[in-house]
């Protein structure tokens, strides 16, 4: 099968359980839960991303005929001489309309260990090394379990309750970004201390300016 991808950039991990570690981020083009024009922003199911995801025209960019063809050019951004820390993590767009067998055996043949970041909407295929979810209100979660479930605050009709039974190693509350990011974080900041099993998630590249 080919791949979409809208970008790939060597960065660190800026948000979550693995924040401040080298990454190649693949971003996929393309979501199910909004089709990434401002004119449908208000009447789709997730209606605050702060990512472009459409078309290919990034760094990188570009329609990959084959999952080997994507994973030597992902792996062409990892130092060489650092083989044994191989990481990528899929994102988009929601990566799981595209990441299959195929890419992740491609990937764990060139050394990779492979994250996801995903809406939680579709089944994640085996062999992940690292399942982020990110469950949006108003979707349907399919995916309760994996290594970090990370809920982006606040959304309407949001319960949190709902969320503490499922089986993930790490519970974190984001801050939603836009214009009222300070006083997400402070909410963010209290409900962790109400509700100790949460932990904060800053979105640390945006504090750096970076990638
Ligand atoms: C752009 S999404 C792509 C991956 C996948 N579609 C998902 O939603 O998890 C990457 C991460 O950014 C988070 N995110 C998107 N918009 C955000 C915003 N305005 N503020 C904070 N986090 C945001 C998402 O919840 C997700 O954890
Ligand atoms: N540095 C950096 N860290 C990230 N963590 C999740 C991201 C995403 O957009 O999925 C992201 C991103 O876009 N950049
Ligand atoms: S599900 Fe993820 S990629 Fe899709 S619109 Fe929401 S935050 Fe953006
Ligand atoms: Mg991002």
């Amino acid at each position: 099968m080919s791949y979409s991808v809208k970008e790939i950039f060597y960065t660190l991990q800026g948000e979550g359980t693995h924040a401040g570690r080298p990454a190649v981020f693949c971003r996929f083009s393309g979501c199910n839960l909004w089709s990434g024009r401002e004119s449908d922003r208000a009447s789709a199911v997730c209606k605050f991303c702060d990512t472009d995801f459409v078309g290919m025209d990034g760094e990188l960019g570009g329609k990959y005929p084959d999952s080997s063809s994507l994973a030597k050019t992902i792996d062409t951004l990892w130092p060489a001489a650092y083989a044994a820390s191989k990481f990528v993590v899929f994102t988009g767009g929601e990566p799981l309309l595209q990441l299959d067998a195929a890419l992740i055996e491609s990937m764990h043949a060139c050394g990779f260990e492979i994250a996801i970041e995903s809406n939680g909407t579709l089944p994640v295929p085996a062999g992940v090394d690292w399942v982020c979810i990110s469950p949006k209100v108003g979707s349907t979660l399919q995916v309760r379990k994996g290594n970090e479930l990370k809920v982006v605050i606040p959304q309407q009709n949001q319960n949190l309750d709902d969320y503490e039974p499922l089986d993930f190693d790490h519970f974190y509350l984001q801050p939603m970004d836009g214009p009222d990011v300070e006083r997400n974080t402070q909410r963010a900041i209290e409900l962790c201390k109400q509700r100790p099993q949460w932990k904060l998630s800053l979105q640390t590249h945006k504090l750096l300016q970076i990638p």
